[in-house]
């Protein structure tokens, strides 16, 4: 797929960014800065348009879908780890947290422990009464990702999603995305600048203007 830079229609963001991702597979995407890493997830995702080419979604064009389906497509199937967390200030961390759960009408039987159980294993289970204005970045971070991974989705989309972590909770969260891939089978797309992180993948590519180059 390609991508013109938003504020100029003659000039390439990136010109044949070609990718496909496998169930179960975890794959990162580095680049520099502004080179277009979110840009490439939020289409994906389908929260920002391509200027050209094809996107298929378990065999399924997704340009074929209007805007509803595609919506319910993102809510069931994908779950999206922002850069910012978008978390939401008016609910507290386990509302947070089950929120997609709830989106997506999925049985409440069993949730409450359900969100537990993942705040548990991301360490934040002391927090699920807080607010987000009250957690750190680090803690924002936790939520975003078990927001994420909760309804065990088929496609994990991850915007730098150790940014804001020390090395050893990067190593926790990178190890939960990890273990959501094998548990789900979900797929995993990481955009990130760190090595490090990118390491833990078993793909890894290079965004640069002319597309991805596989590492
Ligand atoms: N809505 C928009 N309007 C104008 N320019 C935009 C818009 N969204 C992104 N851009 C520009 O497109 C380029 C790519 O942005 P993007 O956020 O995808 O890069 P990135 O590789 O994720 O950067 P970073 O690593 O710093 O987060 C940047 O130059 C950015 O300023």
């Amino acid at each position: 797929m390609c991508k013109r830079v938003p504020d100029a229609a003659d000039r390439w963001l990136f010109e044949a960014a070609a990718l496909g991702l496998h169930r179960g597979e975890f794959v990162a995407v580095l680049g520099e800065s502004g080179v277009g890493k979110s840009t490439l997830l939020h289409i994906v995702a389908g929260l920002d348009r391509k200027d050209g080419g094809t996107l298929c979604f378990a065999g399924q064009d997704l340009d074929a879908l209007d805007d509803d389906a595609r919506t319910l497509l993102r809510r069931r199937q994908m779950g999206f780890i922002f850069q910012a967390f978008h978390l939401i200030p008016q609910l507290t961390v386990a509302e947070n947290i089950a929120l997609p759960w709830r989106l997506n009408a999925l049985p409440r039987k069993g949730l409450p422990e359900r969100v537990r159980k993942l705040a548990r294993f991301l360490g934040i289970d002391h927090r699920l009464e807080a607010w987000p204005r009250e957690l750190s970045g680090g803690e924002m971070q936790r939520v975003a990702v078990a927001r994420a991974t909760l309804h065990d989705p088929a496609l994990i989309l991850a915007d730098e999603p150790t940014g804001s972590l020390d090395p050893d909770s990067a190593g926790q969260v990178l190890e939960l995305l990890r273990d959501a891939g094998q548990r789900a089978g979900s797929a995993i797309l990481m955009v990130t600048h760190s090595d490090v992180a990118a390491a833990c993948a078993q793909r890894r590519f290079r965004l640069e203007r002319r597309g991805l180059r596989q590492l």
